[in-house]
């Protein structure tokens, strides 16, 4: 689909029609190649622009194609087509150009852009690269460096960042298309032969050896065992270095192994995944489409730790008024000057002026008397929480929601405690905070949808992507957590160390393994939960390695009495050169004390390989994944997948840890488990659950069909 006009006497003006982005799908394809072809042999058209429908250029190619064979135009030749026109061809470029969109773009002979347009090759968060010419007319049109870097990031620039890498011609605040058409009008008697991209020479760089061996290290470091960044770095070396033709022979042989890894398929799945997650909808039939959120335009934050300043400042910079609040009084200045120097930081990278003015401090709790939503962010410690919610109750305005940032505790409690339980949500937010991309939203029993769609809907304006997800002890993404570490730990008494089980899992793709990552984030996190739950307190006569019936591994607290909490005090499961350093090092102490741990308990090490921690580590987790979806915690597999992906560095090229169960095969997954359960019968999370089985049982079924499988929610409405 691509209409078509002739505009000012001699412009001919191809317009892409694909709501909502313009994606190239086959009917577009066509559609610009029949309306070139009449632009082309139209007499009276002396210069052709193309644009997009709707204020967008083109979002790129059409993802949901790439899953069935092609058809239609094929895009190489068709930008080739564009690119060889005897008549100049202009890119009006509104709201995106990314992708296939932004290589059509490259292909014309000039580009016009609006200075708040997004131009970028995003393809490796696809599994791909740019396939469509892009890896090898970027380089030659930025040169090398900025070509690197925006192709093996993926990152969007603006019109304005486009024009000073030259990567447009010129850029506009007015409409673009009417610039474009006024622009094709004054080149209209140039012959475009100069504006060939692909006959430009590749900008010289002095030393392409080291530029390509750094950007590799990089890329390699950035997403480890990702296909597509290191492809990328291949495809532009060869642009760097080879004439055009053979550049683009190298970029069709990478495309074609990319296009049918399994990377590709997991990360094209992952962005429709992230997509679907806003389609929530809650065991009582409520919908994201038939509820509206209520309005905030005032919230407050209760508790300036880490968290509380950077759900602050994501709060301000989605343009929320804030009242932050800290009850002693020198945490609240420290919070103010924190969150100050991170409001101005974020603003100088937006190229704004920092909001300071929409925030403002409080060390009581009056405030919370004029504002549409609360979220506290106090310490995790129940008692404390729900007294909070008790005065928030009995402060607040009617109608204000109280969410809480808890990352685990009991959402329906902290709503018995209010008038209004139907107000409460929890809103659980990932350090740090600003940054992060997740938050779960855990409606209770009794919260309304229309808290939910107001935490959801707040969250979106946060830049965040928002899961909506049931209450339960650790909700999804700690819930699932726990096997995980628990048989990191498991792992340990048996015969391995850290370094082998944090190997195995950062080949596998997490940016650090489980015990580097328990280090960063302090063993005494876990520590005092295990405490409040009361499984420090070993009865007499009991093994210190059962719990309730169960077994349990007491490492962690052992390494904490010794306070051993992580970097911040320079030893946990590895030593550092100081209390807050960063360079985790093997420790012999550790490995002392395993030893001397599995003598006093009567234990055998044995050789463990990298199968077996793999397979216990991840199969644990995704159990407990079937477990969640079982029992209507989240709706289906995709918000399982999104979590981990956005806030358990789960790889993304492995699509999430149901995805990835699909991938390695159910039945597989199923027969691995019932092994390892029957070597541990002690263990109850390696006991394979119903739902696994049952869709074993039904063919194991490809993960977007799962949904089939899980019981119905109850419509209420
Ligand atoms: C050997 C083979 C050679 C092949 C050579 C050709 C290869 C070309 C490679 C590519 O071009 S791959 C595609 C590159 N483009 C992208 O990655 C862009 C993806 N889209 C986005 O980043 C965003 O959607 C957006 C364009 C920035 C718009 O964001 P916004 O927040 O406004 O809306 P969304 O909710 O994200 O999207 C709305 C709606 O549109 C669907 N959609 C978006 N882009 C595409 C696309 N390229 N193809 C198909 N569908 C797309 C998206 O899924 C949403 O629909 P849904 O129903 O809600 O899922």
């Amino acid at each position: 689909m691509a209409q078509y006009s002739r505009v000012s006497g001699t412009v001919g003006l191809i317009t892409l029609l694909n709501p909502p982005v313009n994606a190239l799908s086959a009917a577009v394809r066509q559609g610009i190649v029949d309306t070139l072809d009449k632009a082309l042999s139209d007499r009276k058209v002396k210069s052709v622009v193309i644009c997009g429908h709707n204020g967008k250029f083109c979002g790129g190619a059409d993802i949901r194609e790439f899953s069935s064979p092609l058809t239609g135009p094929p895009l190489i030749p068709l930008i080739q087509g564009v690119e060889s026109a005897a008549k100049p061809v202009v890119a009006a470029i509104d709201g995106v150009a990314l992708g296939g969109g932004l290589e059509l773009a490259l292909g014309c002979h000039y580009r016009i852009a609006h200075s708040k347009a997004r131009l970028g090759l995003p393809e490796v968060h696809l599994g791909l690269l740019p396939g469509a010419g892009g890896s090898q007319r970027l380089p030659r049109l930025i040169g090398v460096p900025a070509a690197l870097d925006l192709i093996t990031t993926g990152r969007h620039v603006t019109g304005a960042e486009a024009l000073q890498l030259g990567l447009v011609d010129k850029v506009t605040d007015r409409n673009t298309v009417d610039e474009a058409v006024k622009f094709a009008l004054s080149v209209a008697d140039q012959p475009p032969n100069s504006r060939r991209v692909s006959t430009f020479p590749c900008p010289r760089h002095p030393d392409l050896d080291a530029l390509f061996e750094g950007a590799m290290q990089r890329v390699r470091q950035r997403a480890r065992g990702a296909l597509a960044p290191v492809a990328c770095v291949q495809a532009i070396r060869a642009a760097a270095t080879l004439p055009y033709a053979q550049g683009m022979e190298r970029e069709r042989e990478l495309m074609a192994t990319l296009f049918t890894s399994g990377q590709a398929r997991a990360q094209q799945y992952h962005f429709f995944a992230q997509r679907a997650v806003g389609r929530w909808s809650m065991p009582s039939g409520a919908r994201w489409d038939t509820t509206k959120p209520g309005a905030v335009h005032k919230a407050m934050v209760i508790g300036l730790g880490t968290m509380g300043r950077g759900i602050s400042v994501a709060l301000v910079q989605a343009g929320v008024s804030v009242v932050a609040m800290e009850t002693n009084e020198k945490q609240l200045m420290e919070a103010k000057q924190a969150i100050s120097s991170m409001l101005e930081r974020g603003a100088k990278r937006r190229g704004v002026a920092p909001a300071l003015d929409k925030i403002r401090y409080s060390w009581n709790m009056e405030p919370a008397a004029d504002v549409d939503l609360v979220i506290e962010a106090v310490f995790e410690d129940m008692a404390l929480k729900k007294k909070l919610f008790q005065q928030l109750s009995a402060l607040c305005k009617p109608g204000t929601f109280l969410c809480s940032n808890t990352s685990g505790l009991d959402v329906d409690q902290l709503a018995s405690e209010t008038r209004h339980p139907e107000l409460v949500v929890g809103m659980h937010f990932f350090a740090p905070a600003h940054v992060m991309k997740l938050l779960e939203v855990v409606y209770g029993s009794r919260s309304s949808p229309q808290a939910v769609a107001t935490a959801m809907e707040l969250g979106k304006r946060m830049g965040k992507v928002s899961v909506a997800v049931g209450n339960c002890r650790g909700f999804v993404g700690n819930r699932m957590l726990k096997p995980y570490l628990e048989q990191a730990f498991f792992l340990l008494e048996e015969g391995t160390t850290p370094e082998f089980v944090d190997q195995v899992l950062e080949e596998f793709g997490f940016a650090m393994g489980v015990f580097r990552m328990s280090d960063l984030s302090g063993l005494d996190v876990g520590w005092r939960v295990r405490k409040a739950d009361g499984l420090l307190n070993v009865s007499e006569g009991h093994s210190a390695r059962i719990r309730q019936g169960c077994r349990y591994s007491p490492l962690g607290d052992l390494l904490c009495e010794q306070g051993r909490f992580g970097q911040k005090t320079g030893r946990g499961w590895y030593q550092y050169d100081k209390p807050g350093g960063r360079v985790a090092k093997p420790d012999p102490w550790l490995h002392g004390f395993l030893e001397k741990f599995r003598t006093q308990h009567g234990l055998v090490a044995h050789r463990i390989d990298h199968q077996e921690v793999l397979e216990r580590c991840l199969y644990a987790l995704m159990n407990e994944g079937f477990r969640i979806l079982e029992d209507g915690i989240a709706a289906g597999p995709e918000d399982i997948d999104v979590i981990y992906v956005l806030g358990y560095s789960w790889p993304p090229h492995r699509g999430g840890p149901m995805f990835y169960a699909g991938m390695v095969g159910l039945q597989k997954v199923l027969e691995r488990l019932e092994h390892y359960h029957q070597e541990h019968p002690d263990i109850p999370s390696l006991k394979p659950c119903n739902l696994l089985r049952k869709l074993v049982v039904n063919g194991s079924p490809p993960v977007h069909k799962w949904r089939e499988f899980l019981k119905k929610p109850q419509s209420q409405l």
